[in-house]
């Protein structure tokens, strides 16, 4: 079954099209990749099914057309978007922060055993639960902020560039949980990473975005057996 759909999605920003005519398929439980160069068209096309930019196109969520939602609806259907840079908050503690993601829920006790959930994740934020989210490093951050959209119990996670500005051995880390994550909980991914070779130990499949349209997509497998691919983004 198809969790997620987009078909020929547009966005601008104010007279700048940056998006093109965008596909992307998530089956239930499934991981998808966006590939691209900087300025490609990745985060404005997570931006697009979050409702934080204004789209053109189809955006189908569980049968349900979301295009056009506020981003708090989108939310409260269970897509829970990780941004770029991170957007914890700085003067909260990590419990806190924990809390305000699962704002929405009323069951004080699944709320309990998903914040015990993310610290065995996580066990960096074991370690630093009281402290505020700014004093914490920016892997702990990066591990705060999917902790908190885990704490949503969202059935979609947006992920943008989660390795961004990472040492390579967290970096590591931090996709190895999410990789976890994945297994033991089924929630279906779009993964945005600069990073090929990290995004490809997380994702089924993956699409390639050039000036805000799909120029490739292939499972991991595919992609990763090709020569224009092992050149732009795997290194080789
Ligand atoms: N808030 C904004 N206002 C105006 N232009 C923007 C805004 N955000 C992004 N853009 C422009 O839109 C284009 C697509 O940006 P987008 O961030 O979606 O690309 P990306 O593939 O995610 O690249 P990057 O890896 O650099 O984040 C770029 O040319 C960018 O400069």
């Amino acid at each position: 079954m198809t969790l997620l759909e987009l078909e020929g999605v547009t966005a601008s920003y104010g007279p700048v099209q940056v998006l093109d005519g965008v596909s992307l398929r998530v089956p239930d439980n499934g991981a998808v990749g966006i590939l691209g160069a900087n300025g490609a068209g990745k985060t404005t096309t997570l931006r697009a099914i979050s409702g934080t930019v204004r789209a053109g196109g189809r955006i189908v969520f569980d049968g349900k057309d979301i295009r056009g939602l506020r981003p708090d609806r989108v939310a409260a259907l269970g897509i829970a978007h990780v941004p770029e840079g991170r957007g914890t908050l700085g003067d909260l503690t990590v419990r806190e922060n924990l809390r305000v993601g699962a704002y929405l829920r009323k069951d004080a006790k699944g709320v309990a055993q998903d914040i015990d959930y993310c610290l065995d994740l996580f066990p960096n934020l074991q370690n630093r639960i009281r402290s505020n989210a700014s004093a914490l490093s920016g892997g702990e951050q990066q591990m705060l902020a999917v902790a908190r959209a885990i704490m949503s119990k969202p059935r979609l996670l947006l992920l943008d560039e989660a390795s961004l500005g990472l040492a390579p051995s967290t970096a590591k880390n931090v996709y190895d949980a999410i990789r976890r994550l994945r297994i033991e909980s089924g929630i279906a991914m779009v993964v945005v990473e600069q990073n090929a070779n990290l995004a490809f130990t997380l994702v089924d499949s993956a699409t390639v975005l050039e000036t805000g349209r799909n120029v490739l997509t292939g499972t991991s497998a595919e992609l990763r057996g090709m020569d224009e691919i092992r050149r732009a983004y795997l290194g080789g």
